[in-house]
């Protein structure tokens, strides 16, 4: 038995599903987890010694690539000083000062310890803020695990077909509304029959938890307008596109301006960490400024200040890494339509800059109806045959591709030549 197996077997019988966060269990692909024992540039290594070209990325952070030496090194000078002080300190003004001049939207942030925290925090604050109770969210969009934003929700509950979690009470999502993604019809309808009562719109600008799908054309540009007109607070949800595709993140790829955004995962490096921020008016508005009470022992944690800090400047300092991943992503994007044309499979290939994702099915996918088109067994199939010649994805039909700095013309290559082998394989098949 592999030493992984092994793992595995001890782990079921003492951490629910031997994992600490459902996406990572491979239930839904019919294997169980492969354990991680380090990982450098584009690579992974089980431990079992077996090597992966990872295109998960820890699910964002690791833009640069794994075990980045400029961000290990100032981790370990941090950690020199000790690990945590509950009080304030240089780094977090350093950090709150970098986001606020790389993203124009963001006057005054919060850091917190999750992207999930920072979204509990701003619906908090946009509703401290208008005195308003509702939110509308978008079927397939994920936005963290608290209770009210677990309805119709990606990534993980939209893997396990359960995207209305059991233990969320009624109470909880009787004020959260579910819009479709790139329906505009859905969302005015939703406007019109709550007048006046709706605090805040929370949205993936791209829907990168149920597949990387893109807004359409002025989509958007419209949500703004409505929230404008409407006196809603428009939060995007850019924990896992911000500072992804630029700097600026999507609110600056499709040129909108949201009034508060929600960080997480390269803001750490790698580390737990989350942030929230936006319009002062609105973040004036949480204590001890304001009355909307938001708390954390960890937060803006030296350690992930550092890390975050470290990733950042990187960024800022080297625009070329854009080019290179953004370069990447269109690559693989181009030639995986070009493999499946050539073996004439009619599959949806999504996602923008150093993101992507590949959906079995002939449907056009825009929205949560059409992702739920992909065969899901497809899927399983693809990512079994992936995982066995050395390529890591994330085992959900619903997640990204995520590409870094490391990863090379190479590695695309590796992989297109692996996913031939599939195709070829599949052509076979009864
Ligand atoms: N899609 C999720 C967040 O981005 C994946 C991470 C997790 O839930 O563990």
């Amino acid at each position: 038995m592999s030493r992984s197996e092994q793992l595995f077997e001890r782990a079921v019988t003492c951490i629910p599903g031997g994992v600490n966060s459902p996406v990572r269990a491979f239930r839904s692909v019919g294997l169980n987890p492969k354990f991680i024992s380090r990982a450098d540039g584009a690579y992974i290594y089980d431990v079992d010694g077996n090597r992966y070209t990872d295109y998960v990325g820890s699910w964002g952070p690791m833009i640069l690539g794994h075990n980045n030496q400029e961000v290990r090194e100032a981790v370990i000078r941090a950690a020199e000083n000790g690990l945590s002080f509950g009080a304030a300190t240089e780094a977090e003004v350093e950090m709150a000062e970098l986001i606020c001049s790389l993203v124009p939207s963001i006057e005054m942030v919060r850091m917190v310890n999750s992207g999930t925290e920072a979204v509990m925090s701003a619906i908090r604050a946009a509703r401290g803020y208008t005195g308003r109770d509702k939110i509308i969210k978008f079927e397939g969009c994920y936005h963290g695990h608290s209770d009210a934003l677990l309805v119709k929700a990606g990534s993980g509950v939209m893997t396990a077909g359960v995207p209305d979690s059991a233990g969320v009470t009624a109470g909880c999502t009787k004020d959260t509304l579910s819009a479709v993604f790139n329906d505009l019809e859905s969302v005015e309808n939703l406007f019109r029959e709550n007048d006046g009562k709706i605090a805040a719109l929370i949205i993936e600008p791209v829907a990168a938890n149920m597949g990387v799908i893109e807004p359409e054309e002025g989509f958007l540009q419209k949500l703004r307008e409505l929230c404008t007109d409407n006196g809603t607070v428009l939060i995007f949800d850019e924990v896992i596109t911000g500072f992804r595709l630029q700097t600026d993140g999507a609110q600056g790829y499709y040129g909108i301006r949201p009034d508060l955004t929600t960080f997480g995962k390269i803001i750490g490096g790698g580390m737990p960490v989350g942030a929230y921020g936006g319009k002062r008016e609105i973040m004036e508005c949480v204590s001890p400024v304001g009355n909307v009470y938001q708390a954390g022992t960890l937060s803006g944690n030296p350690m992930a200040m550092a890390a975050g800090l470290a990733e950042l400047r990187i960024l800022r300092d080297n625009p070329s890494i854009y080019g290179h991943i953004n370069s990447l992503g269109d690559l693989l994007r181009r030639s995986l339509r070009d493999l499946f044309e050539k073996y004439g499979k009619n599959y949806q290939v999504t996602g923008t800059g150093s993101l992507c994702c590949v959906f079995f099915t002939g449907t056009r996918v825009t929205g949560y109806g059409t992702a739920k088109t992909s065969d899901t067994e497809e899927f399983s199939r693809y990512f079994r045959y992936m995982i066995e010649h050395g390529i890591y994805l994330a085992p959900s039909q619903f997640e990204a591709v995520f590409l870094s700095n490391a990863h090379t013309k190479e590695d695309i290559a590796e992989m297109l030549n692996v996913v031939e082998g599939y195709l070829k394989e599949a052509a076979t098949r009864p």
